[in-house]
């Protein structure tokens, strides 16, 4: 079957993470992901029990629903998912781009794609040990090879703990050129419950505190804005 599989496509909201943080943005959440983090905050774009629940859609109808949310404003469109990676956007971003949209792309780099270079942003998210992933770093290059074209390429890495933030610097000095951004991890990813705003803020207090104590300036530390505002609710 042909077309692209569709969690959902949702706002304008703002971007509430990383280097885009505050920009009016469209959402389109693909169905799907190669990865399982045991702490994913998007399960009802990842876990195939939810698979009914996600739409097979074309280009023509996905850039519908985007031009309808967004009234026609030429604003950024954010892809992510699931894994956006696994599927093809040439057509989408081609034809948004024309129109003057611009295209930024959230994946954890395990899948490279000749689109990643026509995008404005793309935002690799290497996972870090406490997700039970293991990074394929000749994947991760490739992807960042094929971003060459993309107007900017950063890093955003989730911090739940020690072992994470070492893992970072070690991330960092690897790739010293990409513009980085931390941000602390939600363990309370239950869309039917309610976060706790102590805990969140109690989190990124200790990665702030963390990075200003170590003289690590090159991160910057962000918390995900979206989370603080809205919890865990679908949609925004
Ligand atoms: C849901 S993922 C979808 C895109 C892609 N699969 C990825 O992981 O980059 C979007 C972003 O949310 C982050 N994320 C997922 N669960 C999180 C959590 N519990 N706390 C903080 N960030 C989380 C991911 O690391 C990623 O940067
Ligand atoms: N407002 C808002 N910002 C986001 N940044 C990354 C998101 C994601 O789930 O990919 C996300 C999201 O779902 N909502
Ligand atoms: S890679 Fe992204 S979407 Fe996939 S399980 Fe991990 S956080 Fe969720
Ligand atoms: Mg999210």
């Amino acid at each position: 079957m042909t077309g692209l599989r569709i969690a959902e496509i949702f706002g304008p909201t703002i971007q509430g993470e990383g280097a885009l943080i505050g920009e009016p943005t469209v959402f389109v959440r693909t169905g799907g992901c190669d990865y399982r983090c045991v702490w994913c905050d998007s399960l009802h774009a990842v876990d195939p029990v939810h698979r009914q629940s996600w739409a097979r859609m074309t280009t023509d109808q996905v850039w519908a629903e985007i031009t309808r949310l967004s009234r026609g404003n030429p604003l950024t469109v954010s892809l992510s998912g699931g894994n956006p990676a696994i599927q093809d956007f040439t057509a989408l971003i081609a034809r948004g781009q024309q129109a003057g949209y611009r295209f930024a792309c959230e994946t954890q780099g395990s899948v490279a794609k000749p689109w990643f270079g026509d995008l404005d942003t793309l935002v690799l998210s290497p996972k870090p040990p406490s997700s039970g992933e293991t990074v394929d770093w000749d994947a991760f290059d490739a992807c960042i090879m094929a971003g060459q074209g993309a107007v900017q390429t950063v890093l955003k890495i989730v911090i739940f703990d020690d072992a994470d933030y070492a893992w970072a610097q070690q991330v960092a000095a690897r790739f010293p050129t990409l513009p980085l951004y931390l941000q602390p991890g939600n363990p309370q990813v239950d869309p039917a419950q309610p976060v706790d705003p102590q805990d969140l803020s109690d989190r990124l207090l200790w990665l702030v505190e963390k990075v200003t104590a170590d003289g690590w300036f090159a991160p910057r530390v962000l918390p995900q804005l979206h989370v603080l505002l809205w919890g865990n609710k679908r949609g925004v």
